[in-house]
């Protein structure tokens, strides 16, 4: 299986974006520290949709708050468009797990997806266009006047992506977004990820401790080991840039990808090491 950074779909997009370089994090506790994460590097190029996978406690809640800037490294960097993350960069947006706690309940969908560009100090007239655009994306506008909790988990999901989307970051994080919503909700989120990625040229990493996911979205999946934590693998999903729920996933080649990865975490989890 090959392990080079591919870009098939979106061709012209070699440049490296995000940079991780040897990045450890220990967290410290009473009397001992626990190393979520030992020491990984990897890059992402400009307009790719990379997806982590690895066991359960594997530290890609960690790495992804590390590079988000929310999280200090304990060693080792991570450079984003050629700058060190010291913060959250101006550049990326994040979508958790968790919508209902990243949603204010008391503000509308429209107020919600609007609040980081008030941050942003984006004057009115183009606040007004970008929510409309980002909720219109994501089949909310009518809606936009909605309090979050009117609302499926689902459609909940949705308007926590088009707060990122309308923020035009450079980088989008997700963060096993769709773990809490229902199976049909799930195919629905998946393909307007990618459907967002392909219209905005946006450069997704996507965690998820699902293999199919992984394999459906990505266009290269970065495995990684139990804990301490490294990249196990880093594997090119070479299935066409034409996805949908169920031609790609009755492929043949999605079958072998997926049988890979699982093996590969299977190892991870006996404690397998990548050979140095
Ligand atoms: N704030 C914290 N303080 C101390 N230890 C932590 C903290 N957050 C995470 N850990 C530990 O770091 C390790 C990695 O956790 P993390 O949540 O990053 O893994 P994960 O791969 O995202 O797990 P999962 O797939 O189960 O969500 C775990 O051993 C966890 O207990």
């Amino acid at each position: 299986m090959t392990t080079t950074p591919i870009g098939v779909e979106n061709p012209g997009t070699s440049t490296a974006l995000l940079d991780v370089r040897g990045l450890k994090k220990v967290y410290q506790g009473k009397g001992r520290g626990v190393e979520a994460v030992c020491d990984l590097t990897f890059s992402v190029g400009a307009g790719e949709l990379v997806c982590i996978v690895g066991p359960s406690g594997a530290g890609k809640t960690t790495l992804l708050r590390c590079v988000a800037g929310l999280l200090d490294c304990t060693a080792g960097e991570v450079t984003l468009e050629g700058r060190k993350v010291t913060g959250p960069p101006p550049g990326m947006a994040v979508v958790f797990q968790e919508y209902g706690r990243s949603l204010f309940p008391w503000m509308t969908v429209r107020q919600n997806v609007e609040r980081p560009l008030k941050e942003k100090r984006v004057p009115k007239a183009e606040r007004q266009r970008l929510v409309r655009e980002a909720l219109d994306a994501v089949g909310l506008a009518e809606v936009h006047d909605a309090h979050p909790w009117q609302l499926s988990g689902g459609m909940q999901q949705r308007v926590a992506i088009a707060r990122a989307v309308a923020y035009e970051p450079h980088i989008l994080l997700m963060d096993e977004p769709f773990a809490a919503v229902d199976a049909q909700t799930r195919a629905e989120l998946e393909d307007l990820v990618r459907a967002l990625w392909q219209r905005l040229g946006v450069t997704v990493l996507f965690v998820t401790h699902d293999i199919d996911e992984s394999v459906y979205l990505g266009q290269r999946v970065i495995v990684l080991s139990n804990s301490p934590t490294v990249v196990l693998e880093e594997v090119a999903i070479d299935l066409p840039g034409e996805r949908d729920q169920l031609t790609t996933r009755s492929d043949p080649r999605f079958a072998e990808l997926r049988a890979h990865i699982y093996r590969l975490i299977q190892q991870a989890k006996e404690g397998h090491r990548p050979s140095p």
